[in-house]
């Protein structure tokens, strides 16, 4: 063939020197060709053979608002780096169009699930296709029935009445300022955990312990994630040799934990079935009750994997959005005030002495916590939903600091998006929540201030379009667990608000770090707390005391 080739084009006797020559110019060709490509496309500047890759590396650490100033000029723009582009936007057509209308052309593709497999398995989060689907109809099936969401609403109940014990415990030791991200931190993997596999593992406790598993799991996300810039990852795994040899440990660990669980929960509830009393309501083992039939439910690992993707799926996300709701309320007193009278009139008339100073008078902390609990087991579905201006506070917290400030998906072919866009086989195309949330376009001028009231229309909570706030994603790849969610943050504020006062340590610097939810930085969210004065409260409706 090569050589009917050489005949064709009659190029026997072209020389070595000038072969060399020619694929020498070819390559400058197609790279200034490439170059002059992505100059005319909207973006950073592009050199030839790097791309932007110079500027993306220098702002890595401020990601999150270099993409905002270049969303400022442009909707849709590309990042070209050595062998792929990363396309980012925030045209709300555009992502109709990726993540709902040709979504099937854009999955977890294969560079992110490589990396991620060894801790996530081929789970909802790492899958496209068959798996993935199985996964979420599995998950489905779960979530949204009734025995799991009075069991989770249970267990957020008992994360709010934990985290108050707690900050008591701590007040009575005399502590007036704490981290507040690390409890939400702390309690939002406790409560998922509980959720998932019915297990309880007690990292919140005025001893902040260290739980191991829950280390394990963070250093294994942390280490899988740094596999994304070390280019010898996978022979340093096939060597077992410095990171990958840590990795591997964490990686130990953690399923040596789960697949215990499995195997115990399995023989429990071996011979029972959904009509029985007292069926188990974590997530585990409703799936081996209810889907006793799949067969793809008689591996361990499969099941492995929907438990390792859960707890992601549920842990830093309500652990960001809580911290950065208390740190919006902490700066905005007037949404503090507006949450309290609304909690008041919503549990006006239910059977609890809301108003009173209890646990200041005789019987001290233990009747505090008494009132605590009798309180927070008022926080029914029905009740939370009558909670309007707190669902349009933690939406507006979410608008601006989205838990998935970053949500991403390869393209498995090649494409054109609505606006003209070339897309590449195995390029990247993200929609990015944080810019989208702060476009003058999108929300008007004062895009970038902090109103729940924008919510909110004759007191009731309106929702937007999935592609306009884009933080729980969009279409059939959309977040399964918004609902529960908002039950959990809606349960942790009312409580934590009512019963303590917060205000932000003077000084402190609060930003993010990069990570792929939006945890804040290293410091988090230093809080001053004391029990509420509940005179204000009083006064603030002028409320019954009963
Ligand atoms: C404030 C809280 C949360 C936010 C902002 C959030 C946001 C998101 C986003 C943006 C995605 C798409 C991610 C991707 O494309 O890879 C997602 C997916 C998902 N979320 Fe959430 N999430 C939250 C809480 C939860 C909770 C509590 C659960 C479960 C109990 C959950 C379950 C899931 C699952 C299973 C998926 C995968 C869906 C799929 O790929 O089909 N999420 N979530």
């Amino acid at each position: 063939m090569i050589m009917r080739v050489f005949f064709i084009f009659n190029l026997e006797g072209f020389g070595v020197i000038n072969w060399l020559n020619a694929v020498v110019g070819l390559l400058v060709w197609l790279c200034f060709y490439r170059f002059w490509q992505n100059q005319s496309s909207p973006g950073p500047k592009a050199w030839p053979i790097f791309g932007s890759m110079f500027e993306l590396v220098a702002n890595v650490n401020q990601l999150h608002d270099w993409l905002l100033k270049y969303f400022e000029q442009y909707d849709t723009f590309r990042v070209p780096t050595f062998g792929r582009s990363y396309i980012y936007t925030v045209d709300p057509v555009n992502v109709e169009y990726i993540f709902r209308k040709n979504w099937k052309n854009y999955g977890k593709g294969r560079l992110i699930p490589s990396q991620l497999s060894d801790l996530y398995g081929r789970g909802i989060f790492t899958a496209d296709g068959e798996q993935w689907e199985w996964h979420r109809k599995l998950l489905q099936r779960q979530l949204f029935s009734s025995i799991y969401r009075k069991y989770n609403l249970d267990i957020y109940i008992g994360a709010g009445n934990r985290v108050s014990s707690m900050l008591i415990q701590l007040a009575l030791k005399g502590t007036k300022e704490i981290e507040m991200q690390d409890i939400f931190r702390r309690m939002a993997f406790d409560s998922i955990f509980q959720n998932v596999c019915g297990v309880e593992l007690e990292s919140l406790s005025s001893s902040f312990p260290k739980i191991g598993f829950v280390e394990a799991f963070e250093n294994a996300e942390i280490l899988s994630m740094q596999r994304a810039v070390d280019p010898f990852w996978k022979l340093k795994r096939l060597f077992v040799l410095g990171s990958e040899a840590i990795l591997k440990e964490n990686l130990s660990l953690l399923d040596e934990f789960v697949y215990k669980i499995i195997k115990k929960r399995r023989s429990e509830v071996k011979d029972q079935n959904d009509s029985q009393q007292d069926v188990r309501g974590d997530l585990l083992s409703r799936i081996l009750i209810l889907s006793k039939d799949d067969p793809k439910v008689d591996s361990d690992k499969n099941i492995r994997d929907v438990i390792m993707n859960t707890i992601e799926a549920g842990r830093s996300t309500i652990a960001n959005a809580l911290s950065w709701t208390f740190f919006m309320i902490c700066n905005h007193p007037h949404v503090e005030t507006k949450i309290l009278q609304e909690l008041s009139k919503v549990m006006e008339g239910k059977e609890v002495c809301i108003c009173k100073p209890c646990g200041q008078g005789t019987n001290g902390n233990e009747s505090l916590m008494n009132n605590i609990s009798t309180y927070a087991n008022l926080l029914r579905h029905d009740t939370l939903c009558e909670m309007h201006y707190l669902h349009a506070t933690l939406t507006e917290s979410l608008r601006l600091y989205p838990s998935v400030p970053v949500d991403a998906r390869e393209a498995l072919s090649k494409d054109k998006l609505p606006d003209g866009t070339r897309v590449k086989k195995g390029d990247f195309v993200s929609l990015v929540p944080y810019s989208m949330g702060r476009m003058k376009f999108l929300w008007g001028p004062d895009a970038a201030e902090f109103k729940p009231e924008r919510w909110l229309k004759d007191g009731l909570f309106q929702p937007e379009s999935s592609c306009k706030f884009s933080v729980f994603s969009v279409g059939p790849r959309k977040c399964l667990g918004k609902d529960a969610a908002y039950v959990q943050m809606k349960v942790i504020v009312a409580i934590l608000l009512w019963f303590f006062e917060f205000k932000l340590v003077a000084g402190q610097k609060v930003s993010y770090r990069i990570a792929p939810t939006l945890p804040m930085s290293e410091n988090g969210l230093l809080l001053k707390f004391e029990l509420r004065n509940w005179q204000n409260i009083l006064e603030l409706n002028g409320c019954a005391t009963k």
